[in-house]
């Protein structure tokens, strides 16, 4: 074995999982993924089963013909090959993001039937580089930590990136010297869309190396500020009431103040049930004001009061979903997952008609934020069967990709919220400290 080329299947822990999906497009590094994956699991876990799956995005007239190619070509190695086929109307716009979501619910479909919850693709250090350039021309943001060693898709399945520091030329050698040839996407080389532009655009090695520099310090960055918001989540916040959350007044001079930014915008997201954090300079606005009380602001749909009693946040009322029939599986505003069918059965924002309990209010904190927040909290009605549906929490920024380095805050958001706690980390260097 070529120990260079194998080194990283190490950081991923396969031996523990039945089954293993690769994801192959038929291009080179998805193909040089496959023979590497299939060596590294005969030699050190013979025992899991190695499927390999190809997504017919049914964008180009040849996609159907190729998939099969690549399933011949995994059959000449033993390697079991499914294709799985993108059906359905395709958006006019918005087409890679559009092929991008539904070739991973196709993937963690594949496996949820293989039985295993690892889908490894064969994004390279290549990917990288062009995912930080394209966020650095946005700058949108996300902060340029690219792509991360392990993300988990819809809370169920995991995507790994074992060559995300393999050249993607290092694969084509690779290639080469076992005379294994690859399909050539003309998707890769349309200057229409964003990643080929960025790919054009970098021809010069010494940008990729600084890109990956970026990709990696900026990694570190976000996991070390992570890990601080989770703590102060853990040490300042608490769910004092349905839909009710309040952090105590010494939240409002933590420190690192980074960390405090970070797990404010993390928490404004989460309570107003929005997939993206609120931008890091309103977010340490609002941090900032925290402790000139009183004070009341909205942000990321999330009310904010501050008053002597601490910081309150809460959903704000306005934009909350009309009344629908329930559907299970089906997620209500961001931030529950509903569980269960029932016919006839609706659900829509609480009755604000309904007073809380008075029993269960808490002594200390004011009733009109009680109120208010369960106002904004589902409801079920209707129907003939005593089954009622149930809401389940979900930590909304996470809940279609949660990269590894943001497992610690989503963790201590989960807890937070009553949400179920996100798996472990496939990516060893996580288990290693514990994250
Ligand atoms: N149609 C597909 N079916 C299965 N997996 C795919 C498909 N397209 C992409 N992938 C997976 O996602 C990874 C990254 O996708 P990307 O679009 O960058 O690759 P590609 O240019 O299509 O192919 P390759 O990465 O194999 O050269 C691929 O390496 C592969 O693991």
């Amino acid at each position: 074995m070529d120990s260079d080329l194998f080194q990283p299947f190490s950081n991923f822990d396969f031996a523990a999982r039945d089954a293993v999906i690769a994801a192959v497009s038929g291009g080179s590094d998805s193909t040089a993924l496959l023979l590497l994956l299939k060596a590294y699991l005969d030699e050190k876990a013979p025992a899991v089963r190695l499927a390999a799956v190809t997504v017919d995005h049914g964008l180009r007239p040849d996609s159907a013909a190729e998939a099969q190619a690549v399933g011949h070509f995994a059959q000449s190695h033993g390697i079991a090959h499914r294709i799985f086929a993108w059906e359905g109307p395709k958006p006019a716009t918005g087409l890679p993001a559009a092929a991008r979501e539904a070739r991973y619910a196709l993937l963690a479909e594949a496996a949820a039937e293989e039985g295993t919850d690892l889908i490894v693709t064969g994004h390279t250090a290549d990917d990288q580089a062009e995912t930080v350039a394209m966020r650095q021309a946005r700058s949108d943001g996300r902060g340029l930590a690219g792509m991360a060693p392990a993300t988990l898709f819809d809370g169920k399945a995991w995507i790994v990136r074992p060559l995300l520091e393999t050249r993607r030329e290092t694969l084509r050698d690779y290639l080469r010297a076992n005379s294994v040839g690859w399909l050539e996407d003309p998707t890769n080389v349309n200057q229409t869309f964003e990643r080929p532009r960025a790919r054009a655009r970098l021809r010069d090695e010494a940008d990729v190396s600084k890109l990956l520099a970026a990709a990696r310090d900026a990694a570190l960055l976000r996991e070390y500020l992570g890990r601080e918001a989770a703590g102060l989540i853990w040490a300042h916040a608490r769910h004092v009431a349905p839909g009710l959350f309040r952090l105590d007044p010494a939240f409002a001079a933590a420190e690192p103040r980074d960390g405090a930014v970070y797990a404010l915008r993390i928490l404004l997201a989460a309570i107003g049930g929005t997939p993206h954090l609120p931008d890091e300079a309103r977010g340490a606005r609002l941090f900032d004001r925290l402790s000139v009380k009183p004070f009341c602001a909205t942000l990321s749909r999330t009310l904010v009061d501050a008053r002597r009693g601490g910081v309150f946040l809460l959903r704000e009322t306005r934009g909350l979903p009309e009344p629908e029939p329930v559907r299970d599986g089906m997620i209500w505003d961001g931030r529950y997952r509903i569980s269960g069918e029932a016919e006839g059965v609706l659900v829509g924002p609480h009755d604000p008609a309904i007073e809380p309990d008075a029993e269960t209010l808490p002594a200390d904190i004011p009733p009109s934020l009680v109120r208010a927040a369960l106002s904004a909290e589902p409801m079920f009605w209707g129907g003939s069967e005593p089954a009622v549906p149930v809401a389940i929490p979900l930590v909304a920024p996470w809940v279609r990709f949660l990269p590894s380095f943001d497992l610690e805050p989503a963790r201590a958001v989960a807890e937070l919220l009553g949400a179920a706690p996100p798996p472990a980390s496939p990516y060893a260097k996580h288990n290693v400290t514990g994250a």
